[in-house]
């Protein structure tokens, strides 16, 4: 194997005037401090970010002003996903190193810009400042130290990390690297090939030219078989359960094989895990069914001569999917997770789902707690939003993925065991170690081309190349509304307040659909159309149980009333891209709320409505709540429960799916709900990790920097089944789709 390089910078020499102009603040700590407190003060920068510098200029008073500013900015990229300040991109679009308010805000006397304090400050100059010896440790020169912050010098630029996030990028690499040198034992490659033959058929074309003829999930489940680390990445539908389910029967099946001929049947010790409770039920969902669908005869027999146990077989692939931190043994008020480098987790393979969505401080965590010996394998869509969170593991991980870049060894062996030659894009002399651990499913099986969610998703994620032009993405985009796809719906908004919002909220807009969205069919016979949230809340007014049941006695009565209110609840979700303003989170949710009073679909008082608890507030957890079992990302229905001895009276509770497969609810007092916010309208942020029967995504009508081509595709593939984007703004997807998250990590 080429030896690996997960560090290449691809940063250009950035094109800076070579004149010095200097500004107050870069030779003034008093100046400095004064400009940091007025961005804090505009919302500009976070008072963490100030209060570091704030602490490193007393620690070490003479820091230069130019580093302390670098600190901040370096600390400020934190919270926007950045896991470094990379200074060279900083200098060429300043702006962008804070947290500005959308185009069109109102502001007096605003502070001034980034772009003018960094103007005329020259790369070097900067350079210059960053180096102190007492505040700054050079990891080029193997001189990390212990410094609160880390200096790392590439082609082009330098990157200051906050020491913390460095070593989680340390910790990865070594980690990976480990992991991608250290031989694992192949299976002998007859037994392989037979076995992936019994699970995936034989190779149908020896030669093929299109992904199409070439079966992803049987090569993804090879390369993968032979790795302490894999990646199956790919898009909705494209077959990542379905792959990982062969993959542990198939190493499963394997050892147990091999432990019949030592007299033992120690199966694999396997665990499955996901970023949230949402991601984690879903999945839960997903393999169980497909575990219970395999046909494990024929696996069972090529794996060993004696034959496998098909029973022992079965029972030994898990289908329970925890959470990360669970697994991990997160703990109240601290950082550290009980299972750690020096506590490893008792496993032989850990399963991820949902990888976009683990930052790099839960990767560095996994990777140091996982035994050295262990497998671990990452599933996830590469071109998903990452998480809030700094780092984009996954799609750094990823970068090279589309093209493969097998080298000739992987590509004979795959040949070998999976039949199949690859076309020459997929192939290279110079693939790294990396390369070789990653499969990208290509095909998806649940979006066809008759899917105008699928070519709706495609469209948006194609990225633009010297044949793909900006102008032929929008049309491509666009193009895709006007060709008459049943299950996708366009709607133009005057402004804010322009009722087709409301009817889209209340009862799903089917009108903007093809025939209403009826006699669509679907796996199971007729589609039902898309639906608002009216549904859920006459789902909640009509199997309410009757007055005189109570929790105690008629538990199974409640939990099935709040099962089918929650499931009723996931055929419809408004998302959006923003927290604030009237197209944000904070101003629809009490929009879509008073929507749906005028409409006698909720009862509760202006107050009740901003703040307040209401029957049938839905409500989203934002923070991992351990004592009451609730995860960041669970959705509950509130609910009303008769008061015990109180004819008549009743009681508000939250209901919250159990996520344990049981179907058992979790009723919850609102008042020991630490942090939950309403959830009419979710950020697409938030949304990651679930799907939704019709998904509405609605953009603001100005320009925003967060609206990217990965926040509107991660948006488009939450729908299972409808789809309506909805804007008033001209022009907004057009640019969106066009603006590529850039994350700056030092990972590749
Ligand atoms: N090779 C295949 N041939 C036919 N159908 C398939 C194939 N692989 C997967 N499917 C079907 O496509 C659907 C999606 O598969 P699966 O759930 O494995 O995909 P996924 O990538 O995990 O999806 P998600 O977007 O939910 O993460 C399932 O109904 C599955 O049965």
């Amino acid at each position: 194997m080429k030896e690996l390089d997960l560090f290449d910078d691809l940063n250009p020499e950035a094109d800076r005037p070579q004149r010095d102009v200097s500004h107050a603040a870069w030779h003034d700590h008093a100046a400095l401090l004064a400009l940091l407190q007025r961005w804090v003060d505009r919302g500009w920068l976070r008072p963490l970010d100030r209060a570091l510098v704030v602490f490193l200029h007393r620690e070490v008073g003479d820091g230069h002003p130019l580093l302390l500013l670098a600190a901040a900015l370096a600390s400020h990229q934190l919270g926007r996903g950045h896991v470094c300040l990379d200074l060279a991109q900083t200098l060429a679009a300043p702006n962008l190193a804070l947290s500005l308010p959308p185009e069109g805000d109102d502001l007096s006397d605003p502070p001034p810009l980034p772009s003018e304090i960094l103007d005329g400050l020259h790369l070097d100059t900067w350079r210059a400042a960053l180096t102190d010896p007492m505040l700054v440790g050079e990891a080029n020169h193997g001189r990390a130290g212990n410094t609160p912050l880390v200096r790392l010098d590439t082609a082009g630029s330098t990157r200051l990390y906050l020491r913390r996030y460095w070593q989680y990028e340390q910790d990865i690499r070594h980690a990976l690297h480990g992991r991608l040198t250290n031989d694992l034992p192949t299976p002998p490659t007859d037994t392989l090939r037979q076995a992936l033959e019994a699970l995936f058929g034989e190779a149908t074309a020896t030669q093929a030219h299109d992904d199409a003829q070439l079966d992803w999930q049987k090569l993804a489940c090879a390369l993968a078989a032979r790795s302490r680390f894999s990646v199956i990445t790919g898009g909705p539908g494209t077959g990542k359960t379905t792959t990982v389910v062969r993959l542990l029967a198939l190493l499963q099946a394997l050892q147990l094989g091999q432990q019949q001929g030592k007299g033992s049947d120690r199966p694999l010790r396997i665990r499955l895990a996901a970023p949230t409770g949402k991601a984690a039920a879903r999945l839960n969902e997903s393999i169980a069914k497909q575990v219970e669908g395999l046909s494990l005869l024929e696996l069972a027999t090529a794996a060993s001569t004696d034959g496998v146990d098909i029973r022992t077989l079965r029972e030994a692939i898990p289908t329970e999917v925890t959470t990360l931190h669970r697994l991990l043994g997160s703990r109240p008020d601290t950082r550290h997770f009980r299972y750690n480098p020096s506590n490893r987790l008792s496993l032989d393979v850990l399963v991820v789902d949902e990888a976009s969505m683990v930052d790099i401080e839960m990767m560095a965590a996994l990777l140091g707690a996982l035994p050295p010996r262990a497998r671990l394998v990452l599933l996830g869509d590469k071109d998903q939003l990452a998480s809030v969170e700094a780092g984009a593991v996954l799609g750094d991980l990823c970068q090279r993925a589309e093209a493969a870049h097998y080298t000739p060894e992987t590509s004979n062996w795959l040949a070998q065991v999976a039949g199949a030659t690859l076309p020459e894009r997929y192939q290279s002399d110079h693939g790294q170690a990396l390369d070789q651990a990653i499969a990208m499913l290509r095909v998806s099986h649940r979006f066809d081309a008759s899917s105008g969610i699928g070519q709706l998703a495609q469209a948006v994620n194609r990225p633009l190349s010297s044949d793909h032009q900006p102008k032929d993405k929008r049309r491509a985009v666009r193009g895709v509304f006007q060709q008459g796809y049943a299950d996708i719906a366009h709607l133009r908004l005057s402004d804010s307040d322009d009722p087709a919002l409301d009817r889209l909220v209340v009862d799903g807009n089917p009108n903007g659909f093809l025939n209403k969205g009826r006699g669509r069919a679907g796996r199971d016979g007729e589609l039902p159309p898309p639906t608002g949230y009216r549904h859920y809340l006459e789902t909640l007014a009509g199997h309410r149980p009757p007055a005189d049941a109570d929790l105690e006695h008629d538990r199974e009565t409640f939990d099935a009333w709040a099962r089918a209110v929650i499931d009723a609840y996931g055929r419809f979700q408004l998302l959006c891209a923003l927290r604030k303003g009237p197209w944000g989170v904070e101003g629809l949710n009490p929009r879509i709320a008073r929507a749906l009073r005028r409409q006698g679909l909720i009862h509760a008082s202006d107050a009740e409505l901003e703040r307040g608890w209401y029957l049938g507030r839905p409500v989203l957890v934002t923070r991992n709540d351990y004592s009451l079992g609730l995860m960041n990302g669970d959705i509950g229905i509130t609910l009303a429960l008769p008061l015990p001895g109180q004819p008549g009276e009743t009681m508000l509770r939250a209901a919250f799916p159990s996520n344990d497969g049981s179907g058992r609810i979790k009723w919850v007092l609102p008042s020991r709900l630490q942090a939950v916010e309403t959830v009419f309208a979710m950020t697409v942020h938030k949304s990651q990790g679930s799907e939704f029967t019709h998904t509405a995504l609605v953009l603001p009508d100005a320009p925003n920097p967060i609206l990217t081509r990965e926040l509107i595709y991660t948006g488009i593939t939450r729908a299972k089944d409808w789809f309506t984007l909805a804007e008033s703004g001209r022009g907004i997807l057009d640019e969106a789709v066009l603006r590529e998250v850039t994350r700056v990590s030092g990972l590749t």
